[in-house]
């Protein structure tokens, strides 16, 4: 049994495989993080690996306490992956990402993908079905935008996600909302309608912590899956193990 867990920007996911299965998934903030593993070693006492991949800013040592009861290893660029890295700075591209790419290679082979994540940033991740991990776009996320709307101006409020009334926003907060999250439907299906120019042929995975609020707004077939991250994780380490 293994315990994956994915250090985001803004919280940590964590979830639970027995083989390919997906136990159970726990979301937390960084300073609950040391009860948190403690509370799933308890409960899954069977679990003999913690594998962490991590973007924030968590220190290594606040998993390496739990070395004495499993064996804990940290996913690195330095770790083999399924793809052909055509990054032009490998050693910069974030370890997320190159984990949904894994992912997105071992779940659909022999294709072209393109990988959204939603989350304190939307990335767009590309590999085609020669396997090449060709790079994407990072862009601020829904959360992002309303916050930074609200810091960077004078006047404009803080508000929470909401679904917009209409396109044109008739008071300030449609007005913003609209903007929010509009712009962020009108941009992934203008990011989508223009790779289909360049690939005929791709899927599209949908994750991130704003997968279920924006794929029922997208034009776009996609396969929606919040848990693709925790579930690439716990492949590319059978990946790595079977190298
Ligand atoms: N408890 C929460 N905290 C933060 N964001 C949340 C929460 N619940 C839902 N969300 C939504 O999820 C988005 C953030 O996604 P996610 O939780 O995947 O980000 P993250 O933890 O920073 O991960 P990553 O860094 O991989 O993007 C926000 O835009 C917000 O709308
Ligand atoms: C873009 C984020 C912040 C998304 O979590 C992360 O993947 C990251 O820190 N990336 C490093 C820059 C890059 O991927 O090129
Ligand atoms: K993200």
């Amino acid at each position: 049994m293994i315990l994956v867990i994915d250090v985001g920007n803004s919280r940590i996911k964590a979830a639970v495989f027995e083989d390919a299965i997906l136990l159970e998934v726990f979301a937390f903030t960084k300073i609950e993080l040391q009860k948190n593993i403690e509370n799933i070693l308890n409960k899954f006492e069977k679990v003999t690996h913690l594998v962490v991949a991590s973007v924030g800013d968590v220190e290594k040592q606040s998993f390496l306490e739990f070395n004495s009861q499993v064996n804990v290893c940290f996913v690195s660029n330095n770790d083999p992956f399924p793809f052909h890295n055509k990054y032009s700075t490998p050693k910069t591209l974030g370890i997320d990402r190159m984990v949904l790419a894994a992912g997105a290679v071992l779940q659909f082979p022999y294709q072209n993908r393109l990988v959204i994540d939603a989350g304190t940033c939307i990335t767009y991740d590309f590999i085609d079905d020669q396997n090449n991990y060709l790079g994407g776009a990072i862009a601020p996320g829904l959360r992002l935008r309303y916050e930074s709307l609200h810091l960077y101006t004078a006047k404009l409020p803080i508000l929470e996600l909401e679904n917009p009334n209409t396109l044109i926003g008739n008071s300030t907060f449609d007005s913003i909302h609209s903007g929010v999250v509009n712009g962020v439907v009108f941009e992934i299906d203008g990011f989508i309608n223009e790779y289909k120019t360049k690939y005929p042929n791709f899927i599209i995975i949908l994750t991130g912590g704003d997968t279920v609020f924006l794929a029922k707004r997208l034009k776009n077939t996609i396969f929606a899956n919040s848990n693709f991250l925790l579930e690439s994780l716990n492949q590319t380490f059978q990946y790595k193990n079977q190298q």
